[in-house]
């Protein structure tokens, strides 16, 4: 029981780290986080609902998930294969094609909840 308990904090600390090094080294993310972080400020200044907070705080987590999942799959593809190969070229499209995605989820979620507090 206390070695299932040691590894799950292990593990929380190894997840922590990833979450740092997808913040410190990945343009996209930084972006992202930016957007969020923007999003957030206007979900205060608009006084937004409970529920628009939970959709828009589901659709941050959404778009930044996926993007880190993006980058975990180009780095294996770049990994496994650092040549030029039609079929990594496809899985890096494909990756990229489920964060932008879940990205035009989010602009139409911020769309929902803000273009009728501006209008
Ligand atoms: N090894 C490869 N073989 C074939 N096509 C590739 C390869 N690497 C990249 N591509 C093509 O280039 C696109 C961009 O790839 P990738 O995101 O790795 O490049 P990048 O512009 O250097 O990105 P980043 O700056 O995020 O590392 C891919 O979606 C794919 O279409």
């Amino acid at each position: 029981m206390k070695t299932f308990i040691v590894k799950r904090i292990r593990g929380f600390g190894y997840a922590f780290k990833g979450a740092v090094i997808l913040l410190k080294t990945e343009a996209s993310i930084q972006v992202q986080f930016c957007i969020a972080i923007l999003v957030t400020v206007a979900g205060f200044y608009f006084n937004i609902s409970s529920t628009e907070w939970l959709v828009q705080l589901l659709a941050i987590g959404l778009v930044m998930s996926v993007e880190g999942l993006n980058t975990a799959v180009e780095d294996i593809a770049d990994f496994i294969h650092p040549d030029y190969h039609n079929k990594i070229g496809r899985i890096k499209d494909v990756a990229a094609g489920a964060v932008f995605i879940s990205a035009v989820i989010a602009v139409i979620i911020a769309g929902i909840i803000y273009i009728p507090k501006i209008t």
